[in-house]
């Protein structure tokens, strides 16, 4: 018995025993302290009701929990165990009456304080994880390795639209997969998935794939294993951002002006048809460029030119089929691909097609507007067995059919590329040479023939092409007519010749050719004015030269400039005279100041009497209406004898000197005739 005491007072734990009369019988001073009972507050002999006296937590009515009545009346009223936890002061008493056999009660206190605050931080972390849970923005569920649910949160039943049923734990994840593809938002084909995922899942695997919903949305659904088996799945909304990569990987792949795809798109097609072309399955490339577009840009601005594009798209997507590709290069150039070639010919009836469609009017803001299209064709694999070289083919094949009148289309055919190489060099030449100085002007003297005194000089440029010396005139400036690159040039040739003229005696004229493309720039007038304002040229000093083909194309509007320049006191010569069309009637419609009497007249005047018939008759012409004549390409003297007899007022020519450089001029003046040695041109 006493070494039963010294063990009950070694005990950790607080023990008392009551006997059945509820009188305490034993207890250890462990107990006293647990329940911060007074000194010797807990004697033998001492009531239950005495007891709780000593020690109030055991006089107190629990609020709630399974014990609604205080310690006393439980042991006065009760034989089941109470199992209470107190809290007193900082610590947690887990209080455990238990009734023992022989009648009466063994109460244990034991001191869980440690145990009460691990269970409440884990209480406050369950909430934590409740309310991230109920708060995060994808659904997200975790089942167990039987595939039952384990919990799921709110945002997971909103997705699939779950009733509460579904999302208590314990509910199969068949039950829910069913009512998922009832529910009609997922495809069927989504559970031969869902088993690779889950399977994968539950064996240790993480897996992922997006799923498209029938409504349209697309849900990533990310599956990771979880220990003792079971996963734990995220459901994402990815719909917004899903579609925003394709909207990017759209743009980065599109024309953003006619949808059409662009060069980056071109280049994968035609990759995989090159591909499919060297097994047999031929395919054509067709290069088409509007012919005039830049007209339309630059009259009617670019929203017009814009809506031109957008609508040739329309016309051109209307004549193909689903094995005709069409892409957008840029500016008003577009490429169709024609998938298996068989017969040439459906290409070309193709490119027929596309042609004249695109000659048909167009009404752009309420105008009738024309372009054209020229198409270049290459044909792969002979033409080309890269994106790059068929493409380039094409290109030269289209220059050619631009080149031979627009509004056409051409097949690429090896031959054409030296020479259209060389004139793309050319042209690659002369626009670098026009940025650079690399021009320069000659001056071909015009002497009176009566007196053979230079009255002027007709301004004649000259290219200093750094690799091939000199090129001519007759050679570039052709090309720069067609490119559009003369209205730069011109207005070079037209600042700089006035300058020049600007240094000579009063009498002293320079005649500047004017190509039809510079006479129609809405700036000439412009430039005129400025280019004599610039130089302080007198403007009578001044002398323009066109051509009658600047009359053939709405002759109402070039009239009204050759008027307005006329009206600034410049003199208006046409040049060429008797090559053109109907020579005479133009005389009429303008009162030019002088014709040059073409020199092909003049080299045949001696030979050909139907040539001295045309400068007599254009002589005679020029005297009746006080214009003066003057003859080109006088390179004898007896041409100068014939066209003097004929009465022709000025003459030009080699005899009287080649076009020098601008350095020659004093010379040439200082002489007065221009008899001076000739400079190689
Ligand atoms: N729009 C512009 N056209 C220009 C300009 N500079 C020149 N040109 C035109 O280029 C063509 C070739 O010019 P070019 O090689 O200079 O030939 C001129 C004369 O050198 C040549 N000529 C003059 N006299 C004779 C001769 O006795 N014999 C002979 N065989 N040729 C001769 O004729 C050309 C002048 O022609 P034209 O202009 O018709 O008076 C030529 O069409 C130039 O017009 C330019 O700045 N702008």
């Amino acid at each position: 018995m006493l070494s039963l005491l010294r063990i009950l007072e070694n005990m950790q734990q607080g023990v008392m025993l009551l006997d059945a009369d509820l009188q305490v019988v034993a207890f250890n001073g462990r107990a006293g302290e647990l329940l911060q009972a007074p000194k010797d507050g807990i004697e033998v002999g001492l009531s239950a009701t005495r007891l709780a006296d000593q020690i109030p937590v055991l006089a107190i009515t629990p609020k709630s929990g399974t014990a609604r009545e205080s310690w006393v009346t439980h042991v006065q009223t009760r034989s089941t165990t109470l199992r209470r936890e107190i809290s007193i002061g900082s610590r947690v008493i887990l209080l455990t009456t238990a009734p023992i056999e022989e009648g009466g009660w063994l109460v244990t206190c034991d001191d869980i304080s440690a145990l009460a605050t691990i269970r409440r931080d884990l209480a406050d972390q369950n909430s934590r994880f409740d309310a991230a849970l109920a708060n995060m923005p994808h659904g997200l569920c975790m089942f167990d390795a039987e595939t039952k649910l384990l919990l799921c949160n709110a945002a997971y039943a909103r997705l699939y639209d779950l009733p509460d049923s579904l999302t208590r734990p314990g509910t199969p994840l068949g039950q829910i997969l069913d009512y998922r593809r009832t529910a009609g938002n997922e495809p069927a084909q989504r559970e031969a998935y869902f088993d690779v995922v889950v399977e994968a899942a539950i064996k240790g695997s993480a897996a992922s794939q997006c799923v498209n919903l029938v409504d349209g949305r697309v849900i990533k659904i990310t599956h990771n294993p979880i220990e003792n088996g079971g996963y734990v799945a995220t459901h994402e909304d990815v719909t917004e951002s899903v579609r925003a990569e394709e909207q990017i990987r759209h743009m980065a792949s599109h024309d953003p002006l006619t949808g059409l795809p662009n060069r980056a798109l071109l280049r994968e097609k035609l990759d995989r048809e090159l591909i499919l072309s060297r097994a047999g399955k031929r395919c054509a490339v067709l290069c088409l460029d509007l012919d005039h577009f830049k007209d339309v840009n630059d009259t009617m601005g670019h929203g017009a030119g814009d809506q031109l594009l957008k609508t040739v798209t329309d016309r051109l997507r209307s004549h193909l089929t689903d094995h005709d590709t069409i892409a957008r290069l840029g500016g008003d150039e577009f490429i169709v691909v024609r998938e298996n070639v068989q017969d040439v010919e459906l290409v070309s009836d193709l490119a027929q097609r596309l042609v004249e469609s695109v000659g048909e009017t167009f009404s752009i803001d309420g105008q009738a507007v024309h372009v054209g299209a020229s198409i270049g064709i290459a044909i792969a694999p002979e033409d080309g067995d890269t994106p790059d070289g068929v493409l380039r083919n094409a290109d030269t094949a289209l220059y050619k059919a631009k080149t031979s009148g627009r509004s056409t289309f051409c097949f690429f055919e090896a031959e054409m590329d030296a020479g259209i190489q060389k004139r793309r060099r050319l042209e690659i030449d002369l626009r670098q040479a026009i940025a650079g100085d690399e021009f320069e002007i000659f001056y071909q003297p015009q002497v009176n023939t009566e007196t053979e005194n230079v009255v002027g000089f007709e301004a004649l440029v000259r290219w200093h092409h750094p690799d091939r010396g000199l090129v001519s005139p007759a050679e570039f400036i052709p090309l720069a007519e067609e490119t559009g690159l003369i209205v730069p040039l011109g207005e070079w040739v037209l600042r700089q010749a006035c300058k020049d003229a600007a240094t000579w005696p009063k009498n002293i004229k320079v005649a500047v050719n004017l190509s039809p493309l510079q006479f129609r720039s809405p700036l000439l007038i412009h430039t005129v004015v400025s280019a004599l304002g610039d130089s302080g040229l007198t403007p009578c000093q001044l002398e323009l030269e066109i051509t009658e083909s600047v009359l053939l194309t709405d002759s109402e509007s070039a009239l009204a400039t050759l008027h307005h320049i006329k009206g600034l006191g410049v003199q208006i010569a046409m040049d060429d005279f008797g090559t053109g069309y109907s020579s005479l009637s133009y005389l009429r419609l303008f009162p030019f100041d002088k014709i040059k009497i073409d020199q092909s007249f003049i080299r045949e005047l001696g030979t050909s009497k139907d040539c001295a018939a045309i400068v007599k008759a254009v002589v005679d012409l020029g005297y009746s209406l006080g214009i003066t004549t003057t003859a080109e390409g006088v390179e004898t003297p007896e041409q100068l004898d014939r066209v003097r007899r004929h009465g022709c007022t000025e003459i030009q020519g080699y005899l009287f000197g080649k076009p020098l450089p601008v350095s020659h001029v004093p010379e040439v003046l200082a002489k007065g005739q221009a008899a001076v040695p000739s400079v190689q041109d």
